[in-house]
């Protein structure tokens, strides 16, 4: 696991709270999935629309699984406040009640953009690679200290722009995704902020020695990779469409789903 191959010198005095924020900020500054070749096709308005159908339905992946490492870090908290404030980030997902909730607001974009929820909802279509990459993600959260397992969600300190970016692009280049759609990004802005604003103070008063830090520091970076490597994996489906000269549209509302994205899970 790349977070293993980090070298961890743990030797040196703790940074003091200013650089070890700033050593954390930079880590998704430098490597954040905002430069991935695919998003920026996506925000240059590049994308055909089953490219960006293909992107929907396995992004749900990613989706679907965010509860579930929630729950995974909930269950290291021995602090009601923890827990409760926690408790937050799986209701932002699920809702509180059936039909609310990040995931339901998912299914509905990918609804405006012509796919029904039971082709995000089977999985049928998602890529192995990124099977893989939400895998680790969800382990990584299973396996590693609570602190390292908060430390990866600040990925988020980056993604309110990026909704930003997002839904410009959106209304701007792919207009017959339907404006409703893009509710799910909309909310996100506030709570991307509210969760980072939150989970940033965490990190930093849990880690006190250097070798903590340094830890908290290489989980950001391994977050950073995952989002990465489920791009790469999406982008390569892409790029195997266009040497095949199909350009298949594999998103298209309708009871048969289209043939499974070269490489997909059958
Ligand atoms: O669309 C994106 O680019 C993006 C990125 C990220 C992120 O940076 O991890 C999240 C989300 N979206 C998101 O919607 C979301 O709910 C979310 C939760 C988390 C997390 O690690 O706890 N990241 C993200």
């Amino acid at each position: 696991m790349s977070t293993l191959a980090v070298p961890r010198t743990g030797t040196g005095e703790p940074w003091g709270p200013e650089e070890f924020t700033a050593r954390l900020r930079a880590v998704p500054a430098g490597r954040y999935h905002d430069r991935h070749p695919f998003n920026v096709r996506m925000h240059n308005g590049a994308l055909t629309p089953a490219e960006l159908r293909r992107w929907i339905v396995n992004r749900f992946h990613y989706q679907r699984h965010i509860p579930v490492k929630d729950a995974l870090i909930l269950a290291k908290f021995d602090d009601s406040a923890l827990r409760r404030a926690w408790l937050r980030r799986i209701q932002d997902h699920d809702g509180v009640t059936e039909g609310e909730g990040g995931i339901e607001r998912w299914l509905r974009l990918g609804e405006a953009a012509g796919i029904r929820r039971s082709r995000l909802l089977s999985g049928d279509e998602v890529l192995p690679g990124v099977r893989l990459a939400v895998d680790g993600y969800v382990n990584f959260c299973r396996l590693r200290p609570a602190l390292e397992a908060v430390a990866a969600s600040l990925t988020e300190l980056a993604a309110p722009t990026l909704m930003r970016t997002r839904i410009d692009a959106f209304e701007r280049h792919y207009p017959w995704i339907e404006a409703g759609g893009l509710a799910y990004f909309r909310t996100r802005i506030g709570q991307g902020r509210r969760d980072s604003a939150e989970a940033l103070p965490l990190v930093v008063a849990w880690a006190r020695t250097r070798e903590q830090q340094e830890a908290a520091v290489a989980a950001l970076r391994f977050k950073c990779d995952v989002l990465w490597a489920l791009l790469d994996s999406i982008d390569t489906a892409t790029a195997a469409d266009s040497g095949a000269g199909t350009g298949t549209d594999l998103g298209v509302a309708g009871d048969t789903p289209g043939p499974p994205a070269p490489g997909a899970r059958r």
